[in-house]
């Protein structure tokens, strides 16, 4: 391995938070996408990439939903109680992780997760920024969610955006606009598109990866949150930013997407950073799509994760 890493300290440990959720959104089997994961040997990889690697196990959330006698919506939001409790021990897990100076790797389920994630990163490394890697934005609040779906509004939360839901009060409202950056979007929602503009949030559409190529973007992207290269970086990577052809296993496939080469190009830049303090990879749905396609996104889900920790192609 030729880069060093600026925060995570030797020898290098990543932590793999295995999150087998799925109530951000309505789709049955996106819980079982670490399970995959990791039975496509991801531990495995990450060792022969020189990584300690510490995984005893998935998340169990049983107890959290057994404990939840009912979970009625809140507005239109569903299951806002589960997701509340299952992403608030996320963020103590990653947290932990961040604290010790493990580099935490979150496994979903899905992307209601960044909640904890992005929590627990943000309690550890208070000047982080996140790069968020995806077809959606994921940024609709109470006001301008169609779906209540909250996988689609994790970034709200994160920012304090919209009205409050008093059971996200532990929720600290830590990710400021001027600190994230999305490469990849294409399927924005009329309300998110209004939250983008009006708080001047960067964001590199498909479009801009068309005109400038990728290489461009992530520079520029970088340039936004990280111009001198010196702040932890929080990548938060939703598999559906893979054009469908690439990653067909997932719950809101947007066709259009990043291509193989794309997704794992914005993985190997931040990493050579040497900034990554957190990985996220969300929305593998192995139960959706015949098994050639649930095998391929799985491997692909792998690769990414190897890119982001060091894997080159030389
Ligand atoms: N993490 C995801 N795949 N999000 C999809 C969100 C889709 C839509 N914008 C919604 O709010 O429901
Ligand atoms: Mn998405
Ligand atoms: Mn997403």
């Amino acid at each position: 391995m030729a880069s060093t890493s600026r925060f995570i300290p030797e020898p290098k440990t990543a932590a793999i938070v295995g999150c087998p959720f799925s109530g951000g959104q309505p789709k049955a089997g996106v819980d079982r996408g670490p399970i995959h994961i990791i039975e496509a040997g991801i531990v495995t990889q990450l060792e022969e990439l020189g990584w300690q690697v510490k995984f005893d196990g998935h998340h169990q959330f049983e107890e959290i939903s057994d404990s939840l006698k009912e979970d009625p919506p809140i507005g239109i939001l569903k299951n806002p109680r589960l997701v509340s409790r299952v992403t608030e021990a996320v963020a103590n897990a990653v947290g932990g992780h961040a604290h010790r100076g493990e580099l935490p790797v979150t496994i979903g389920g899905d992307h209601s997760l960044a909640i904890g994630t992005i929590s627990g990163t943000l309690s550890q490394y208070p000047d982080a920024c996140v790069v968020w890697v995806d077809a959606h934005a994921d940024i609709n609040t109470v006001e301008t969610t169609d779906s209540g779906n909250i996988h689609g509004m994790p970034v709200s939360f994160l920012m304090g955006l919209g009205s409050k839901v008093p059971e996200y009060s532990w929720v600290k409202p830590a990710l400021k606009t001027d600190s994230i950056v999305y490469i990849g979007l294409r399927d924005v929602d009329a309300g998110e598109k209004k939250i983008l503009r009006e708080n001047n949030i960067k964001a590199f559409s498909m479009h801009e990866v068309d005109k400038y190529g990728i290489g461009k973007v992530v520079e520029m992207a970088l340039d936004h949150v990280n111009p001198n290269r010196d702040r932890p970086i929080h990548l938060s990577f939703d598999v559906d930013a893979l054009d469908p052809t690439v990653a067909p296993s997932t719950g809101t496939p947007v066709r259009g997407g990043l291509t193989f080469r794309e997704g794992h190009f914005i993985c190997e830049a931040v990493y050579e950073t040497g900034c990554l303090v957190a990985l996220d990879l969300m929305e593998v749905n192995p139960s959706l799509a015949d098994q050639v396609s649930v095998e391929q996104t799985v491997a692909v889900g792998c690769s990414l994760l190897r890119s982001a920790l060091g894997e080159t192609l030389l």
